[in-house]
């Protein structure tokens, strides 16, 4: 929580500030979106998805209306970075029907949550669940495949009158490494790491690591059969498919071998694969016709709810809020413009040009919005324009990317920042705005500090006042120097270690616009 309010930081300075002047109006905007941000994190904290989700009736737990009933037969098992927590708060729930457990966890993660003062994300002394930390820089290790080896034996053992629950959030796949004999850990590594490189998604990668390992793919409910399996599932991949998530554990038959085939012929990795993984490739597959019976996957955290919150709390400061998409994906570049020219639509005190919404129209469907979605917005800005409905906040989330040519330090938050500021940059915007936040919901941003950072049309001029050359920051890959070293760092988002993960948030906070006389 400590980390989390430091999102905040800039709260203290208002007072110094002159409430009369635009700049206190911008702060006050920049305030404003840092507050939404933090809403939407704390919305799916790990403890709080879980509470959320399970409720305690008696000797039976609801979820989402579906009944289970505990006997002392309840074993746990789960893997990702918010795991922890989500056990921590299973355990306060269900802990007294609790047998055993084990969670496989990134390392180092129960020292930090200690030293920030998170220990109500940590399990209770002498807790049934075992704790297991590994993949160390989110890479499957030794410890992450021993803890996998742990899991499958406790699943093996279960029968039909046991519960099995599992929890499942992102970076579960390197948390659960479980590599098909004859196949090796550093071999399916190599695999994945040069498919990474080569630029494949994750519904890519994990679509071949699913068909590599005897956990992942559904496997771990074909070792827990006959035991009833519920799955509470954090969302770090756009549209929640359960089979992609941490490479589907809990979800079976949805693997067919020319996929995979077909991942590894686009990236060109088919001649060179190992003759290990050619053998099991091979091989049918015995599984692909299984089917997920005695299994309930319960998606309890995700971006369009992290959105939500946001929205509420946006309401809650004045603006009416607007959800574009949870889905957005591409290139940052293009995910800037559109944000530039939704932003020049909303200020517009004449009709904008026609082409303005037609290149919105065209770039949508490009980063991951739908045209019905591109369509609603652009009503809803028209008859805010028209109507005069005040402040608004567009919400939108998913995971663009960056094409990476430099070698500076940033990530794709505040590289889409910059590109923002950039676009906004001379358009006849009003004093106060738009502010845009771009943020991972994780508090880490590529290998930064910060999450991510704000911005608005002042963002080129103070860096040329302040001696900062953006086009060469932006050339260089290196967002997250260029924004410490403007203004101090005071456009940064530094909320610090938050828990969980779903993904990125992106807002654009509209100051009202008044309404023209037509
Ligand atoms: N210098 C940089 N500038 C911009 N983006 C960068 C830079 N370095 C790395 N990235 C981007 O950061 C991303 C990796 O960062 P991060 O660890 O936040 O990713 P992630 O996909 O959110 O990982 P996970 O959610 O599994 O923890 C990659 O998309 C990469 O292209
Ligand atoms: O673990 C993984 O595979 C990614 O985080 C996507 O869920």
């Amino acid at each position: 929580m400590a980390r989390v309010l430091s999102l905040f930081r800039v709260q203290p300075l208002l007072a110094l500030v002159d409430r009369s002047k635009p700049a206190y109006r911008k702060m006050s905007m920049d305030w404003r979106a840092r507050q939404v941000f933090a809403a939407a994190v704390e919305s799916v904290q790990p403890d709080t998805v879980v509470r959320q989700s399970i409720e305690r009736r008696d000797d039976s737990v609801v979820i989402s209306g579906q009944k289970f009933t505990l006997k002392h037969n309840l074993h746990l098992v789960g893997f990702g970075k918010a795991v922890l927590g989500m056990a921590a708060e299973a355990e306060r729930i269900v802990g007294d029907h609790l047998v055993k457990g084990i969670i496989s966890v990134p390392h180092g993660i129960q020292q930090t949550l200690r030293q920030h003062g998170r220990d109500h994300l940590l399990l209770k002394e002498n807790s049934p669940i075992k704790v297991v930390e590994g993949a160390k820089h989110n890479l499957p290790d030794a410890d992450a495949q021993e803890a996998a080896e742990q899991m499958k034996n406790l699943a093996g053992q279960l029968t039909d009158q046991d519960l099995l629950l599992v929890l499942i959030s992102g970076g579960g796949s390197a948390l659960l490494p479980a590599p098909v004999p004859p196949i090796v850990l550093q071999e399916k590594l190599d695999l994945t790491r040069r498919l990474a490189a080569a630029g494949a998604t994750i519904q890519e990668l994990n679509t071949v690591r699913r068909a590599l390992s005897f956990l992942k793919g559904g496997g771990l409910v074909r070792h827990a059969r006959p035991a009833q399996v519920v799955a509470l599932v954090l969302s770090d991949v756009i549209g929640d498919p359960l089979d992609l998530i941490a490479s589907g554990p809990t979800v079976c038959g949805d693997s067919r071998s020319e996929d995979v085939y077909s991942v590894l012929e686009r990236y060109k990795l088919l001649d060179s694969l190992p003759s290990s993984v050619k053998e099991v490739l091979a091989k049918p597959n015995p599984w692909s016709d299984d089917t997920s019976e005695n299994v309930f996957n319960f998606v309890v955290g995700s971006n369009s709810i992290a959105l939500k919150r946001a929205g509420l709390r946006a309401r809650e400061l004045g603006f009416r809020p607007v959800v574009l998409s949870p889905g957005v994906c591409g290139d940052v570049r293009s995910v800037a413009r559109l944000y530039g020219l939704l932003a020049r639509l909303a200020c517009a005190q004449d009709d904008p040009p026609p082409e303005v919404s037609a290149e919105v129209l065209k770039l949508g469907p490009e980063v991951g919005v739908q045209s019905w979605d591109l369509h609603r917005i652009l009503k809803i800005l028209e008859e805010g324009r028209t109507e005069g409905w005040g402040a608004t906040c567009l919400l939108a989330g998913g995971e663009p990317t960056v094409e990476l040519t430099g070698k500076g330090r940033g990530g794709r938050n505040q590289e889409l920042a910059m590109r923002v500021g950039l676009e906004l940059r001379g358009l006849p915007l009003p004093p106060d705005g738009p502010v845009f936040l771009s943020g991972g919901t994780d508090g880490q941003d590529g290998p930064t500090e910060a999450a991510g950072a704000t911005t608005d049309g002042g963002l080129y001029e103070e860096a040329q006042t302040q001696g900062l050359d953006i086009s060469s920051f932006l050339h260089n890959n290196d967002s997250y120097t260029f924004f410490s070293q403007l203004s101090e760092g005071q456009r940064l988002l530094v909320p610090g270690l938050t828990c969980t993960n779903v993904m990125d948030v992106h807002m654009l906070l509209i100051p009202p616009i008044p309404v023209t006389e037509r």
